[in-house]
């Protein structure tokens, strides 16, 4: 089955009503298909089918009347394709309530695994083990894809081009367009990776140390980006594509992003815990970060960027501190590590 729509209803649904599942299901009912979306909040169920619109995390957008919320996974794992979208920390147990799914799972949170480390797909292949997984990873702010503005992304199928003959029609629309790839690690290590590093570069914008600073940041997050994906496996031309350096850049460059104007609190003096209380929205980048810098630290990967990160979040000293002592490394080649 490709997603298509069928008699019967949708072909396709959407797993988790935050601003990003939201504003998928949007792109997906833009040009009049019909849409599942299960949200876990029924007041939010009842808000999207009566008055079509998501006031708790897009309240920017109207919502297309072809899009059906529901709170049923039963209902979900009917459907031959569904695109995930709770957030990380969350995906292993809402995704046991649809154990025996055998379609078509595309994975579109962004982070890792606090507690065992693993990326997204691991803990998708322990939760539905008869899914074929892909991810869908880019620079997609919630609110420009739902607003149709044009969006590019990578969708890295373990199913390589087969699956992507299925996906490809059910999920790209006019100004939405994936590019195929093969490398579900690759897709998945960048979108990790990149929103711990953009809760870096909000550091450098609350402390108010400049563009050369942020484009300093962003090169030499890059290049541990590279070192850590390189080592588990991703290809360098899927960290340099959409889903690695494509979302940094988005990422580590406004406010609208959850992850930078978390650092950028960090950088105007802000406690961690401060600048996360009372966010009824995810900052993924604050739980990946420790479990990112334990992975790379076993590994023996240096991420001092991602470490400092770390420092930040868990308070054990003030952002012009950790400042310092980056600058204050040692002086050595840009190249690779050998
Ligand atoms: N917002 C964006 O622009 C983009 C977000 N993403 C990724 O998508 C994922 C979801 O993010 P958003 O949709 O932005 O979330 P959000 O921050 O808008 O909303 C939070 C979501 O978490 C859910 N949630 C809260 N507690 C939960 C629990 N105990 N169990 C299950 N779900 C729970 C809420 O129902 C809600 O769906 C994240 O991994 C994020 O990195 C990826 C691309 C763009
Ligand atoms: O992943 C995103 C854009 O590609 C959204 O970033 P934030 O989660 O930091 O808002």
């Amino acid at each position: 089955m490709s997603g298509q729509e069928t008699s019967s209803g949708p072909g396709i649904g959407v797993v988790g009503a935050g601003a990003w599942g939201t504003a998928l299901a949007q792109m997906l009912a833009s040009d009049g298909r019909a849409v599942r979306l299960w949200a876990r909040e029924a007041a939010l169920v009842e808000t999207i089918n009566t008055q079509h619109c998501n006031p708790v995390y897009l309240p920017s957008a109207q919502l297309a009347p072809t899009i059906t919320a529901t709170s049923d996974l039963a209902a979900m794992a009917a459907l031959p394709v569904l695109l995930w979208v709770t957030p990380a920390q969350f995906l292993g147990p809402v995704m046991a309530g649809i154990g025996q799914f055998a379609g078509d799972l595309v994975l579109c949170a962004k982070g890792i695994e606090a507690g065992t480390g693993r990326l997204m797909g691991e803990v998708a292949a322990q939760a539905a083990p008869l899914a074929q997984i892909a991810v869908l990873s880019g620079p997609t702010f919630a609110h420009e894809v739902a607003a149709g503005l044009p969006t590019a992304v990578t969708l890295a199928c373990s199913g390589g081009q087969a699956q992507w003959d299925r996906l490809a029609p059910a999920i790209a629309r006019p100004t939405f367009r994936p590019y195929f790839s093969a490398d579900v690690t690759g897709a998945e290590i960048g979108g990790a990776v990149k929103n711990v590093l953009a809760i870096a570069c909000g550091v450098v914008e609350g402390l108010g140390l400049g563009q050369n600073a942020r484009a300093a940041l962003i090169s030499r997050g890059f290049a541990e980006m590279q070192r850590f994906g390189l080592a588990l496996g991703a290809q360098a031309e899927t960290l340099s594509g959409l889903s690695g350096l494509g979302d940094l850049v988005l990422t580590c460059s406004s406010v609208s992003s959850r992850n930078f104007s978390l650092g950028k609190a960090l950088g105007e003096g802000q406690s961690a815990a401060q600048a996360l209380s009372g966010r009824a929205t995810v900052a993924e980048g604050a739980f990946t970060a420790p479990v990112l810098a334990d992975l790379a630290r076993r590994k023996e990967i240096a991420m001092p960027l991602v470490e400092a990160v770390v420092t930040l979040i868990e308070g054990r000293a003030p952002a012009r501190d950790v400042v310092a002592s980056l600058l204050a490394r040692p002086l050595r080649a840009e190249g690779p590590r050998t």
